[in-house]
């Protein structure tokens, strides 16, 4: 049976961000630790810190276990959505002015440095016309 997934914006993720009602975003999850403030073996102070943020970079910097990883579930409570998130532009313009293939690169490189292949055939023509005047 499938299960549903509550998504939540960034926006209302940020408007939990007490001691007593507090939830962080860790790779894209949404958990809610407002209860496991006490007992975080890393202390409140550090989930207080990022509360209603991304602190995806902050809890991979601490290094935790793979027990921390199993217990985060208990806190689960639904997924980021994506789509609230602010585009970033570089991103886009990035995109858009990639070549679409690897075929399409090679063309485009040829068409920017057509200038040396010219250069070598003249020198080779030139030093042939050179070489068969002498014989
Ligand atoms: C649901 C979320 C989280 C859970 C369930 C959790 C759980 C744990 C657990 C069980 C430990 C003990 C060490 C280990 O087993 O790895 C720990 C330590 C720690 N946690 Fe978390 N944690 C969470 C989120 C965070 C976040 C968001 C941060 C950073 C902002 C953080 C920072 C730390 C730090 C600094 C330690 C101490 C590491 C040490 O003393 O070596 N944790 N956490």
């Amino acid at each position: 049976m499938p299960t549903l997934t509550k998504l939540y914006s960034m926006e209302e993720a940020a408007t939990h961000n007490k001691q007593d009602d507090c939830w962080v975003v860790i790779d894209g999850k949404v958990y809610d630790v407002s209860s496991y403030m006490d007992e975080h073996p890393g202390g409140d102070d550090v989930l207080l810190a990022v509360a209603g943020k991304d602190a995806t970079d902050d809890f991979e910097d601490a290094g935790h276990s793979k027990d921390a990883r199993e217990l985060m579930e208990k806190y689960f409570i639904g997924e980021l959505d994506e789509s609230s998130l602010p585009e970033i532009p570089e991103l886009k313009i990035y995109k858009k002015d990639q070549p679409q293939d690897s075929v399409q690169k090679l063309f485009d490189l040829t068409k920017q440095y057509w200038v040396v292949p010219v250069s070598i055939i003249t020198i080779s023509v030139a030093v042939s016309v050179l070489f068969s005047r002498k014989t």
